[in-house]
């Protein structure tokens, strides 16, 4: 499928500059991530890659809700880091915040095919030169202690996460977890070795549901 420009009405893009100033994001990264929103657009067409149809609709719902952490991953920017994103899908949250961050190295793990050979294409097509597509189940992903943070967006439960994939994590690497209602008992469920390291409560512009960012890291004993 070929790049062509995205075929959005004005006002999709107004809400999603909009939204990019809310976040503090400069309003012009709204060109690139239209690009990928046209993408994504096109090939869910045929590949069902996302519930989500309507391209208004995942501007607030894929593309805002992604950004909403984005203050979260800084760090890893500045420290020259590498951030997996695991169960994917069509690149949420990892894509996004891969555009709005130059420099922050990105693995977007996905095991379903479709999926995986979307990424591909995705990356190519928008040039994004520090994200890499690993096509596998997150828990045959042999690069242990490679990861500053692992991501997570719609993938199961914290302990569920960390059993697939701490193994990924550096010693002082992170889990950002991204959730609606308030994880109370998933926290209290998390496996021996992983404490909850800081929650915070995300504002998605345009959107009224609940959402948090969990920290979770290794428990220091
Ligand atoms: C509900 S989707 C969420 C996708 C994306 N993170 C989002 O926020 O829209 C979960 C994704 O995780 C992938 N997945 C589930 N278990 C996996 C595993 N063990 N290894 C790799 N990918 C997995 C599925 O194929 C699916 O694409």
């Amino acid at each position: 499928m070929s790049t062509a420009p995205a075929p959005f009405d004005p006002s999709l893009r107004r809400n999603l500059e909009s939204g990019l100033a809310a976040l503090a994001l400069d309003p012009a990264l709204a060109t690139p991530l239209l690009d990928y929103l046209a993408l994504l657009a096109r090939w869910n067409r045929t590949y069902n890659l996302t519930a989500v149809r309507d391209p208004q609709e995942m501007v607030g719902k894929h593309l805002l809700d992604s950004l909403a952490m984005h203050p979260y991953v800084d760090g890893i920017v500045e420290r020259q880091g590498a951030l997996a994103d695991l169960g994917t899908g069509p690149g949420l949250p990892g894509i996004p915040l891969a555009i709005v961050k130059p420099g922050l190295r990105v693995t977007l793990v996905e095991s379903n095919g479709k999926k995986a050979r979307f990424l591909r294409e995705a990356v190519r097509q928008l040039s994004l030169a520090d994200v890499r597509v690993v096509e596998s189940r997150i828990e045959e992903v042999d690069e242990p202690g490679a990861y500053d943070a692992i991501t997570a967006r719609a993938l199961a439960t914290l302990p569920l996460i960390l059993e697939l994939g701490g193994h990924l994590l550096k010693p002082d690497g992170r889990l950002l977890a991204m959730k609606g209602v308030y994880p109370a008992d998933e926290i209290a469920a998390l496996p021996a070795g992983w404490a909850l390291q800081s929650a915070y409560p995300l504002t998605v512009p345009g959107l009224e549901a609940e959402r948090h960012l969990i920290v979770v890291g290794r428990a220091v004993a």
